[in-house]
């Protein structure tokens, strides 16, 4: 924590920051412990210099696909980082240094505020990877951008530039690649100088209306996206993936 704003930081970069479950482990405590810590005014979610977050590991995915009980599996790692996402009083701020994809995506749609640099690249390829959308994409970015635009981005899985996501509500401002860190934690330690309590209280409040919705996207989603998982269809797309090849969907019905 510096100057009141605890920084979750993603650094993995020899994999693009493609978050494991150790690492979502890692982010959901220190979200904890900052929604804890009376000292922590805002936090701030930044990648490395270039890339946001390739999204959720691939190879991990495969290996231990998390919801084996459907939204029953509240206590897999990802569950746990997006709860405390969801649930942070305090005001969040990401930084976007460059590719947001999948939930690098889904988890900007539960921030405050959102920089992104002009070289960042978003996207949502959930139906490429024969999955659904997650943590309450499927209610967010519709309403966000409406129909026409969500289908775009979460049924067509197109990317889109930072310019765009400021276009359709998902981000604040686009800046200079080398800014757009300092922007975003100049703005959190903006809240060194607000009143805690009334801070705190206003985003409960912003967030009361919607948050049964929320909540209710995330378990409906959650026991989809686990079959999903599980099925012939993101096998092949994963497989395709670490085999640098296309993915082969023309058997399936
Ligand atoms: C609940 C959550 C759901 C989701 O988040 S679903 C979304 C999952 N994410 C994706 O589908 C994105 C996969 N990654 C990419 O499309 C590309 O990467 C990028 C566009 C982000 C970057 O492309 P480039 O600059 O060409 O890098 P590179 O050679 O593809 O990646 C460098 C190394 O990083 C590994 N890697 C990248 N993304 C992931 C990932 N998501 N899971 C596991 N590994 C990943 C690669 O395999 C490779 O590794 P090696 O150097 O050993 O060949």
């Amino acid at each position: 924590m510096l100057n009141g704003v605890a920084t979750i930081e993603i650094a993995r970069p020899e994999k693009k920051n493609a978050i494991t479950a150790a690492m979502y482990q890692a982010m959901a405590e220190g979200l904890e412990a900052a929604q804890q810590d009376g000292a922590v005014r805002a936090v701030l979610i930044v990648g490395q210099p270039g890339i946001f977050t390739s999204g959720n590991d691939l190879e991990d995915f495969m290996a231990r696909p998390p919801g084996a009980g459907g939204s029953g599996d509240a206590e897999s790692p990802v569950f746990r980082f997006m709860k405390a996402l969801v649930g942070c009083d305090k005001p969040v701020v990401a930084a976007v240094t460059g590719a947001a994809i999948g939930i690098g995506t889904t988890l900007l749609l539960h921030c405050d505020f959102v920089y992104v640099s002009d070289e960042a690249r978003l996207a949502m390829p959930f139906v490429g990877l024969g999955l659904v959308p997650e943590f309450a994409s499927s209610l967010l970015v519709p309403a966000l951008m409406g129909p026409r635009r969500a289908a775009e981005k979460l049924l067509l899985g197109e990317p889109f530039t930072g310019a765009d996501a400021v276009d359709c509500g998902i981000a604040n401002a686009v800046l200079p690649a080398a800014e757009v860190t300092a922007h975003a934690r100049r703005i959190a330690e903006r809240f060194n100088a607000l009143p805690p309590g009334a801070v705190r209280q206003s985003k409960q409040l912003m967030r009361r209306a919607p948050r049964a919705q929320v909540l209710e996207a995330i378990a409906a989603e959650g026991e989809v996206f686990a079959q999903r998982l599980r099925s012939p269809e993101a096998r092949e797309a994963f497989q395709a993936f670490f085999q640098k090849r296309k993915p082969d969907f023309s058997s399936f019905s």
